[in-house]
């Protein structure tokens, strides 16, 4: 044990708002450090947590072996508050309802923050226990090209539309109770893992392309 905490379960000091960015990072790529650092700066984190996924419950390809994928994950987004973590693998969950229920538990004095680029919003209604996620836990979405007019009309927005944070408070969402959410038009980067594993594989990263500054909405 190492406070208070079961082994090789990453440390979280009272009072630090982690954000955690859920993924199969298969592979990771600059997308995920682009929404990360920003994240960090628009929502008031002090930490951010990527959790490589022992799978995406909603995806029937199998991802590369775990410890590539992190290793992958190490070299591409090397950050004094980032850690990358397999801790769903650890401590036994798939789904993101039961992988917060379990971290809030085990992590009672810090925050958590659910993080997720705008295509997952879209299709958020489809995810298990999504409204209990969105009744306990701060989520913070970051616009991804092609996806956020889809996220903005998703079901989850709608129905949680008096829950909306302003892009303007986002600095808020950090230390906000849930339920809230903010939405946030970061500049965009085009990359993706599906385009990375399609063009040569865990070659590149994905770094540079496709920077595209977008007004506020
Ligand atoms: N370029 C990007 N811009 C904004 N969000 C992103 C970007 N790439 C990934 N994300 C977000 O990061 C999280 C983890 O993404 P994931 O590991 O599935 O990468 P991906 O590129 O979407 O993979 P795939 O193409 O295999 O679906 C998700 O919430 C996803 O929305
Ligand atoms: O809990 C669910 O039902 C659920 C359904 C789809 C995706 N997720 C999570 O969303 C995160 C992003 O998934 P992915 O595969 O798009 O990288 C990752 O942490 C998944 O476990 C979770």
């Amino acid at each position: 044990m190492r406070n208070g905490l079961t082994c090789d379960l990453p440390p979280a000091a009272p009072g630090q708002v982690i954000g955690l960015l859920g993924g199969s990072f298969d592979p990771a790529h600059d997308g995920h450090a682009h929404i990360t650092r920003e994240a960090l700066r628009r929502f008031g984190l002090t930490h951010a947590w990527w959790l490589v996924s022992p799978g995406n419950p909603l995806k029937a390809r199998q991802p590369a072996p775990v410890a590539d994928r992190i290793a992958r994950a190490q070299q591409v987004m090397d950050h004094p508050r980032v850690t990358i973590t397999d801790i769903e693998a650890r401590i036994g969950t798939r789904y993101t309802a039961e992988t917060l229920a379990k971290l809030t538990a085990l992590y009672p004095r810090t925050r958590f923050v659910w993080l997720m680029g705008a295509d997952n919003l879209a299709q958020f209604d489809q995810w298990q226990d999504w409204q209990w996620i969105m009744e306990n836990v701060p989520v913070g979405i970051l616009a991804r090209p092609g996806d956020r007019i889809s996220a903005r009309t998703s079901k989850a927005a709608r129905l949680y539309a008096r829950y909306r944070l302003s892009a303007r408070a986002s600095i808020l969402l950090g230390r906000s109770d849930a339920p809230c959410w903010c939405f946030v038009n970061v500049p965009m980067r085009s990359v993706s893992s599906t385009l990375l594993r399609r063009s040569g594989g865990w070659g590149a990263s994905g770094g540079q392309q496709g920077a595209d500054p977008v007004p506020q909405g």
